[in-house]
């Protein structure tokens, strides 16, 4: 399709941004040969996740603006490292490469963080980069990894916790998985909740490889939401799930979207959600003009290929520049 005048200018837009910041998704790295997905139809190509890697961070290292941060959106290392006992050097083998890269890393949990690591290892581990917030410390908070941080004045980045309420990262003995075992027995009958064979196709969501948020941590969106409205901040939210279901397929959807989505709409701060976890990406924007981004992972990227992206951060609107199978695309703010 051929861009419009007006789109091509917005794209080309060389003034200088406020900031730059970089983008990868679903590395899912083991020193495996190559495998597939459950149903045998996309080929994942393990080892070669840390060659896509380290060609995003090279990028964004010899960038003219360097990037302020980098959002890694979730499973860094692949589950199958626990199974050859192999998470811990797999994980210091991918965070070595991010050692490389001349910008701060902000990572998101996914669902293979907690096949290969409880949530308390998660906590002491390099992947807790959690940057404390202004606010006082909520205690319900404690056991939830969502924090937020400024990366210029009038923007801000919220990190969510997908897996807050989830059958895996909790112990079988707290509250919190009992509730979720709950949600989820309510929609899912099948003996292997990871399966969505035979829900309807908007219930595909209720699977054990999925999660949703807490109360607590809605109540605690919506008050930094509050905070960000009033302060006239340009505010994206990121999580290892989607929240739209335009966004993704419904088997990737995070458990509440139902939820979350309303809440986000309510706050005019809210300008774009970026999420990983479904490997094929997706993209809309959703009726009050929150953009809506998924991004396709690298553990199913070709090796010729690539998967990663940079996004240019301006005062009415961001411009993604993708790389490999990632796609260009201009955001404007609502
Ligand atoms: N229909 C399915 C799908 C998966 N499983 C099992 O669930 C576990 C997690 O699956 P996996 O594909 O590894 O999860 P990813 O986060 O890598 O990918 C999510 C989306 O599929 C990507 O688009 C694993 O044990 C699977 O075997 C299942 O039983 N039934």
């Amino acid at each position: 399709m051929m861009a419009t005048p007006q789109r091509r200018a917005q794209m080309e837009d060389n003034a200088a941004p406020a900031f730059t910041f970089g983008l990868i998704a679903d590395i899912q790295y083991a020193d495996l040969k190559d495998g597939y997905n459950f149903h045998g139809t996309r080929k994942r190509y393990y080892r070669n996740s840390l060659h896509l890697l380290r060609n995003a961070i090279r990028h964004w290292n010899e960038e003219k603006v360097k990037p302020s941060f980098i959002l890694q959106l979730g499973d860094i290392i692949d589950g199958f490292n626990r199974k050859h006992g192999a998470s811990g050097k797999a994980l210091e083998k991918v965070l070595d490469e991010f050692r490389g890269c001349s910008a701060q890393v902000h990572h998101v949990w996914g669902n293979h963080e907690f096949y290969n690591f409880t949530r308390s290892a998660l906590f002491s581990s390099e992947l807790n980069s959690e940057v404390k917030g202004e606010e006082e410390r909520d205690d319900r908070m404690d056991d939830v990894y969502a924090y937020h941080f400024s990366p210029a004045p009038k923007f801000r980045f919220v990190v969510l916790d997908a897996y807050d309420l989830s059958l895996i990262g909790r112990e079988e003995s707290c509250e919190k998985y009992s509730q979720s075992f709950e949600i989820i027995k309510e929609h899912n009958p099948n003996e292997e909740l990871n399966q969505p064979a035979g829900l309807i196709p908007m219930d595909g969501r209720f699977v054990k490889f999925n999660g949703g948020l807490s109360q607590d941590q809605l109540d605690w969106l919506d008050r930094l939401l509050t905070s960000a409205d009033e302060k006239g901040e340009k505010v994206t939210v990121v999580s290892h799930i989607p929240v739209h279901p335009y966004s993704t397929s419904t088997t990737c959807l995070t458990w509440n979207y139902d939820e979350i989505l309303p809440l986000l709409c309510a706050h005019k701060s809210v300008v774009c959600f970026l999420a990983g976890h479904d490997h094929d990406g997706g993209y809309c924007v959703d009726s009050t003009g929150i953009h809506h981004l998924t991004v396709e992972g690298v553990i199913e990227t070709p090796p010729d290929c690539d998967a990663f992206g940079t996004v240019y951060v301006y005062e009415d609107k961001m411009i993604l520049r993708g790389n490999g199978r990632i796609k260009n695309r201009v955001l404007m703010y609502r």
